[in-house]
């Protein structure tokens, strides 16, 4: 589910009249999501908009004060030939309104559709949307600290604690090491541009083998573009349980990501180690949000042992795993 807030007929019609895209015809919530309100909102439209919108309600997660650089970056990335949805922006120029204090943002509807199984062809025109991001983004002049950097994730863990982490997996407690070695090895001076940080299979739509739209942008944060590519990586390459690697898809993600922009001799070198700070990344906010979202609640928790599994490979294989 991912309807968090009821929005009447009424309330519904009143925001969409704040806008030039003609009036509201249907407003449907959508399922897929677990941070925000979403729904898929028809208007009978506008010349300059279309007729079709996301329509998001933040909240939770987001700090409101990111807001306008996360929107202001969907709008600059769309406005330089990437595939990034825009955002549309209300008849006094605002990107976002609030309702009863939680702010909404009504965003351009772009076709598509998330794939379970990538194939490399996929993955391959991944590495190429990736990589025109963070070329494009150079050139954004708005900038976000990572929050989520190897640090915060050691901290995380670390307050997580040795046996709360137990309780999810005897295995997992590991982290806590492994989150140590991986800071004290972070190499803090590689090419940075403004990144997603999170370019998981759900954050990418596509139509066959090609994308049609990076969603979700509201991790984007100012860090090395090679982290990216090694978050992407591990969140593409892997069955979902993170035991089998796909070589191929792996690949051809790096290969379509260099026909845009080559990786220097050092940020290939760093793959590896930024591989297992982002496996940490996930395993962190993973273990954070299981130990806090009761088992009974209607959100899915997602495992952190399927990047622990991750890291373990990453370590093993070294740059085995970009050849
Ligand atoms: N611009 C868009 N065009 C078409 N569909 C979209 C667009 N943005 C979002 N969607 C649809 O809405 C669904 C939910 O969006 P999203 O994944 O951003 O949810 P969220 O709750 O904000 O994020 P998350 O679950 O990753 O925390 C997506 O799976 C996709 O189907
Ligand atoms: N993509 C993340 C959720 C957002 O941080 C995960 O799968 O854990």
């Amino acid at each position: 589910m991912a309807v968090y807030t009821h929005l009447s007929a009424e309330d519904l019609a009143e925001l969409i009249a704040q806008y030039d895209v003609g009036r509201l015809v249907s407003a449907k919530g959508i399922a897929e999501g677990v941070s925000n309100s979403n729904w898929l909102v028809e208007t009978t439209g506008s010349a300059s908009a279309g007729t079709r919108f996301i329509l998001t309600m933040y909240e939770r997660r987001i700090e409101i004060e990111d807001l306008p650089f996360f929107l202001a970056l969907l709008d600059f990335l769309s406005a330089h030939d990437c595939p990034v949805p825009r955002t549309i922006h209300d008849r006094q120029g605002s990107a976002f309104r609030t309702i009863d204090g939680k702010a909404v943002a009504l965003i351009e509807f772009l076709p598509g559709v998330s794939v379970d199984h990538p194939t490399a062809a996929q993955a391959r025109a991944v590495g190429v949307a990736l990589a025109r991001v963070h070329v494009a983004a150079r050139d954004f002049d708005g900038a976000r600290t990572n929050t989520l950097g190897i640090a915060e994730s050691r901290r995380v863990l670390e307050a997580c604690g040795e046996v709360a982490l137990a309780a999810i997996d005897p295995r997992l407690p590991a982290a806590l090491a492994l989150a140590a070695d991986v800071e004290a090895q972070w190499p803090g001076d590689l090419p940075a541009s403004v990144i997603h940080s999170d370019l998981f299979p759900d954050n990418v739509l596509m139509l066959g083998a090609d994308v049609s739209a990076l969603i979700d942008f509201y991790f984007a944060c100012t860090d090395a573009m090679a982290y990216d590519l090694a978050v992407t990586h591990a969140a593409w390459s892997f069955d979902k349980a993170g035991e089998t690697f796909s070589e191929d898809v792996g690949t051809a993600l790096v290969e379509g990501y260099e026909s845009i922009r080559t990786l220097s001799a050092r940020e290939r070198a760093c793959l590896p180690i930024l591989a297992q700070g982002a496996c940490l990344r996930f395993v962190a906010s993973r273990a954070e949000d299981w130990i806090g979202t009761p088992a009974d609640a209607l959100v899915t928790r997602k495992d952190p042992m399927a990047f622990l599994r991750r890291l373990d490979f990453y370590r093993a294989q070294g740059t085995a795993a970009f050849a």
